[in-house]
């Protein structure tokens, strides 16, 4: 089904409270990013969700800028949308390991996050995994970080914590 982060994990539904998300899009292919954030939007609004978009140069920013957001604590949680695709030099493979290992740090930091930054060989590959009708994974990214959110509140907070969010 289209958004779902996995076909047997059904996206978490709000009533009431609605969760805040921010998605920091990196639009280095404006028509790939535009279709993702289409999925997000979808998928956030499905869920009884709020949404808001920014916009940043490259995926190698989007780390950065959800840090910068989680820190102002205006946000129940984050998705990271963009694409990557290899070019002739091995810039690609930092790109995509750095923007998915800081992700990846934020969210063992607190940040409810999903990643829906592609990193694909070619635009075809980017297109079909892109298109909400096809592998919408900008619909998926905005599930999984629904999942997280839901998830912190069915844990709630306590004293001990792992990571740091400003009190
Ligand atoms: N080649 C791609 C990039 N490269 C740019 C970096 O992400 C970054 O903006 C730059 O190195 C300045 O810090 N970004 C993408 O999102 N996609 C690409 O294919
Ligand atoms: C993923 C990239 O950074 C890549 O598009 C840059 O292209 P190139 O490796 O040919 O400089």
């Amino acid at each position: 089904m289209a958004g779902q982060a996995h076909e047997s994990l059904p996206t978490p539904r709000f009533e009431g409270d609605a969760p805040r998300l921010l998605i920091v899009v990196a639009p280095y292919y404006r028509d790939i990013a535009d279709q993702m954030v289409a999925g997000a939007h979808a998928e956030i609004e499905a869920a009884g969700a709020t949404h808001q978009t920014i916009e940043v140069p490259g995926a190698l920013e989007v780390p950065t800028a959800i840090r910068i957001a989680f820190n102002a604590d205006k946000f129940d949680g984050f998705v990271a949308l963009g694409c990557v695709i290899r070019g002739e030099t091995t810039h690609y493979d930092t790109v995509c390991n750095d923007s998915s290992r800081a992700i990846t740090l934020l969210g063992l930091q607190g940040a409810c996050i999903g990643n829906g930054i592609l990193t694909v060989e070619n635009m075809d590959q980017a297109q079909a995994r892109a298109e909400v009708a096809g592998q919408n994974k900008g619909g998926g990214a905005a599930a999984a970080a629904l999942h997280l959110i839901a998830l912190t509140r069915a844990f709630g907070s306590s004293s001990k914590k792992v990571g740091f969010r400003p009190e």
